[in-house]
């Protein structure tokens, strides 16, 4: 078996005296899609933060698979060592596109600016692969020079997933990365999102309320409440049988996903 390219432990978060998420603890293994879910406030967003270093957690550790092959700290790292993961090794979906993406410059210029940002530096290969991209996420290449402002939010949600992709990250983090959008849409990024994760054989650690979404992308999956996980373990198994009451009630809250 693979070793896991993520080790959490024991991960707790307090706001003040307030429990944000506690004693967290999981592996993640490459290619595997990690979901957590559970109702608004259940702590969702503060674990994925502490994951990537946004927040400093109260105690525990979470450990990352450099591509030297060592585990290493990451709260534990400097901030521009943290940085070039973000850069290079990691991506990050927000739920609201105009988060991730920079509204005032072009379609291309968002996807080629990644690239610039890991050395890349001839313009024609720059812009090669930024329409390659605008294909792979079914934009128009055609709207490759058009402010991203003047996308639809579902072409938007689009052009921030080939932004993050392509300087080929190991891991994804999404936040609801479908949140917001039309059904119809949701259904097509969805689709994309489960092709382009299985194409590339990418880790994912993904965000969401919605079982629908989790049951679609994560191959395991995680239930929060209250700051805590009560309930992990495989996607299909969690969601046909789940033990713990909190994830009962959840599953039974959804009609028919
Ligand atoms: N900056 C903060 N300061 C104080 N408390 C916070 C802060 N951020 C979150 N919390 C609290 O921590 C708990 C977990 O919040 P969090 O945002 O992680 O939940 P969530 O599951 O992501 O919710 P949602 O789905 O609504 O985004 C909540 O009780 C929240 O009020």
């Amino acid at each position: 078996m693979d070793e896991p390219i993520m080790a959490v432990e024991g991960l707790t978060v307090k706001y003040g005296s307030h429990i944000g998420c506690k004693e967290v603890c999981f592996d993640l293994y490459p290619g595997e899609v990690l979901g957590i879910v559970g109702e608004s406030g259940s702590g969702k967003t503060t674990l994925l933060n502490a994951l990537h270093g946004r927040l400093e957690p109260s105690h525990g550790t979470v450990k990352y698979r450099t591509r030297m092959g060592g585990m290493d700290d990451i709260h534990a790292m400097g901030e521009p060592q943290r940085r070039l993961l973000m850069r290079t090794d990691w991506a990050y979906v927000h739920q609201n596109p105009r988060d991730g993406l920079r509204m005032a410059v072009s379609a291309g210029a968002n996807i080629g600016e990644r690239l610039m940002g890991v050395g890349w530096r001839h313009y024609g290969r720059i812009r090669d692969n930024a329409v390659g991209w605008l294909e792979d996420v079914e934009i128009d290449t055609e709207r490759v020079d058009d402010s991203p402002a003047t996308f639809s939010g579902g072409m938007q949600q689009r052009l921030q997933i080939a932004r993050n992709l392509v300087t080929n990250p190991r891991l994804v983090f999404m936040d609801e990365p479908t949140g917001g959008l039309d059904v119809s849409v949701q259904a097509r990024l969805l689709d994309l999102i489960r092709t382009l994760v299985a194409e590339k054989g990418l880790s994912v650690v993904i965000v969401t309320h919605d079982l629908a979404v989790a049951r679609l992308l994560s191959h395991r999956l995680m239930v929060m409440k209250s700051g805590e996980v009560v309930e992990q373990g495989l996607t299909d198994q969690i969601l046909d049988d789940p033990q713990h009451p909190y994830s009962q009630l959840l599953v039974s809250s959804i009609l028919q996903i």
